[in-house]
């Protein structure tokens, strides 16, 4: 993680602790801050029993591109850096505007994955813009000979068949008759580092109820099962759409609760909508 050198090195660090339908975040301002994290204090940092406790940590700095309002770095729980989170994007945008870094209610953000644009809206909702989805194999990145709605991915004696898309991270997703029953823990393992995904992936289990309706679980790289995965279930959306069982609207029903998301196919952009709450405030000994 580059150094901000224009702050003053912080000797103790203020965060806020923040969710999106219970995938939970440490947030740093290092804007006004200067921190620096190893991948090993990410890591201990995130653990519930001897940590704060987080599935990801998102970092706020200046904007690298004098376009962007800000630029922000996420690093899920095992300090691995990542392109893209989607529930993380709404409580970032929270963040800004609650701690005055920001006056306006449609924000500019840049991360790894690109540019990004945030709405603040009523009732406590936000809107992200989270870009077009891409179904192409070397940009996810995936091994295959070509593109497709579903691949099958064969492991020693099992055989999956998956849709597979970037959100700006990776993703695959598969169908399943119940949510509640399905081996989440035992599958996402297996294809979260199944040699496709030469830089893994983030597993989604789709129950359809119907064209404008899905339940969905999702293992995801980095972290394991969470209650909520924005990423996930914009590319659950995707997937379901091309696959002709969806319709452009769908309802999306987490473990941790509901996102709206909408794509009109192909070149549109994929929004995504739903809630970021505060937490509490707090300080990490640097
Ligand atoms: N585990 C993901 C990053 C967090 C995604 C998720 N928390 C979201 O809300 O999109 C990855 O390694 O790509």
């Amino acid at each position: 993680m580059p150094q901000n050198n224009k702050a003053p090195k912080t000797a103790t660090l203020q965060f806020s602790k923040m969710h999106g339908l219970g995938n939970d975040f440490v947030v740093i301002d290092n804007i006004t801050q200067n921190a620096y994290f190893s991948k090993e204090r990410i890591q201990q940092l995130s653990d519930r029993n001897f940590g704060i406790g987080f599935d990801q940590m998102l970092v706020v700095e200046p904007p690298y591109d004098p376009e962007q309002d800000f630029h922000y770095r996420i690093f899920n729980a095992d300090g691995s850096e990542v392109s893209q989170c989607g529930n993380g994007a709404r409580c970032f945008a929270r963040f800004v505007k609650n701690k005055g870094l920001i006056n306006k209610n449609k924000i500019t953000v840049s991360t790894k994955a690109g540019k990004m644009i945030l709405y603040l809206e009523r009732e406590g909702l936000v809107t992200v813009n989270m870009g077009r989805p891409n179904f192409s194999p070397a940009d996810i990145p995936f091994k295959a000979n070509k593109k497709e709605n579903t691949y099958i991915i064969r492991d020693q004696e099992q055989t999956f068949f998956c849709g597979v898309v970037s959100m700006g991270n990776p993703h695959c997703v598969l169908e399943v008759p119940d949510i509640d029953t399905a081996d989440v823990d035992g599958i996402g393992a297996l294809l979260g580092q199944h040699e496709r995904f030469p830089e893994g992936v983030n597993v989604g289990f789709m129950q359809i109820i119907n064209r404008k309706q899905i339940k969905l679980r999702v293992f995801e790289r980095g972290a394991g099962e969470t209650l909520a995965c924005g990423s996930g279930a914009c590319a659950a959306a995707a997937i379901g759409q091309i696959q002709g069982k969806l319709d452009q609207e769908v309802e999306v029903e987490l473990p941790g609760g509901k996102l709206k998301i909408k794509w009109q196919g192909s070149d549109a952009m994929l929004k995504m909508t739903g809630p970021a709450e505060h937490v509490y405030d707090g300080q990490i000994q640097l």
